[in-house]
């Protein structure tokens, strides 16, 4: 027997971040929409635990216990006094290391689908709590839709969508590592005074009303400048976009995947032909949101 669950990529329509905590840190206000690129993780019984991935970045994906979804298989079977022996495998197609959280959405759907695959009943909260554990992020890719997240981005408040967002992103030449950007974010802001995180009411109601052009007006990037010091030629893939009538243009989270909001479906579409004209990316993708969290699909 086979569990498999499907989960969601995301982009960061508000990212705005804080000055760093002791801990190291940042407190964030982080508005999470899922996007229609998913991961699928398949667990199966098996000896011992063990990771296999496929897909175009497969090669840079780690297959060893520091893969966040044989971590979550660790953890759920710790707390419950289980052998974490289970065949893990990720068909992966989120971009690895692009700021979509694909790490992310392993972890969630592994821990979704070992708490099928063994019977483990876990709650929704106790899932929510081993997602925070496993990372900032894990806890959005487990719930999907829309959903602002404050402290380091792990406490969730589900957000009203009244609408579908049509976006194009361009997926980088290499990666960027999430630390190094929030390394650089805190070079930058050296000596000036970080305001508090605080989410924007007019990105909210845009989300809400379904506004294609009321979001683009309000979407912000903190950590931008920072993984455009790192990536400066990022600059000419979000010039590209905006050159092909995207309503607006953002680096994803960490980058260095490139976000484009599209005024329609017709429009995504121009938007993402022009863009893998400019050879200014590696590859374009069209798709939409918001989408459905981790889902057991067999
Ligand atoms: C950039 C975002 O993707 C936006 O959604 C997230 O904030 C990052 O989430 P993530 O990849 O799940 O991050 P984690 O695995 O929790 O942390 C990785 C590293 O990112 C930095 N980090 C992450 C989240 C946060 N609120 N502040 C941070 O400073 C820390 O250096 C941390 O060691
Ligand atoms: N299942 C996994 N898939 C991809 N990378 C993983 C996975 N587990 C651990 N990693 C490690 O995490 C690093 C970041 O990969 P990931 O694809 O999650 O980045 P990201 O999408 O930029 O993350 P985020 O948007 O959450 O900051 C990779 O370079 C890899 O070493």
């Amino acid at each position: 027997m086979s569990v498999t669950v499907r989960v969601p990529a995301k982009v960061n329509v508000q990212l705005a971040v804080g000055a760093a905590r002791p801990d190291g840190f940042h407190d964030l206000a982080n508005v999470f929409l899922a996007v229609g690129l998913y991961d699928e993780v398949t667990v199966t019984p098996a000896d011992e635990l063990r990771v296999t991935c496929a897909g175009p970045d497969a090669g840079q994906v780690p297959l060893d216990r520091t893969n966040l979804a044989a971590r979550a298989a660790i953890v759920l079977a710790e707390r419950r006094g289980l052998d974490a022996a289970v065949h893990i495998h990720i068909n992966k197609d989120i971009p690895v290391a692009g700021g979509m959280a694909g790490g992310s959405a392993d972890g969630a759907g592994a821990l979704l689908a070992c708490d099928a695959l063994w019977g483990t009943q876990a709650s929704r909260e106790e899932l929510l709590d081993i997602c925070a554990e496993l990372g900032s992020d894990v806890p959005f890719s487990l719930v999907g839709g829309a959903a602002l997240g404050t402290g380091r981005g792990e406490k969730l408040r589900t957000l009203e969508v009244g609408g579908t967002f049509h976006w194009v992103f361009a997926m980088a030449s290499r990666g960027l590592s999430t630390p190094a950007v929030f390394r650089e974010f805190d070079r930058l802001t050296e000596g000036l005074d970080v305001p508090e995180p605080v989410e924007s009411q007019p990105l909210l109601d845009a989300l809400a009303k379904g506004d294609p052009e009321a979001l683009a007006a309000a979407v912000s990037n903190d950590l931008q400048p920072a993984a455009l010091s790192l990536f400066p030629e990022l600059a000419d893939t979000l010039a590209a976009g905006r050159a092909a009538g995207a309503l607006a243009t953002l680096v994803s989270g960490s980058g260095p995947t490139t976000a484009f909001l599209a005024r329609d479906a017709e429009s995504a579409v121009k938007v993402a032909e022009a863009l893998s004209a400019s050879g200014t990316c590696r590859s374009v993708r069209t798709t939409s949101g918001p989408a459905p969290g981790a889902t057991v699909t067999s």
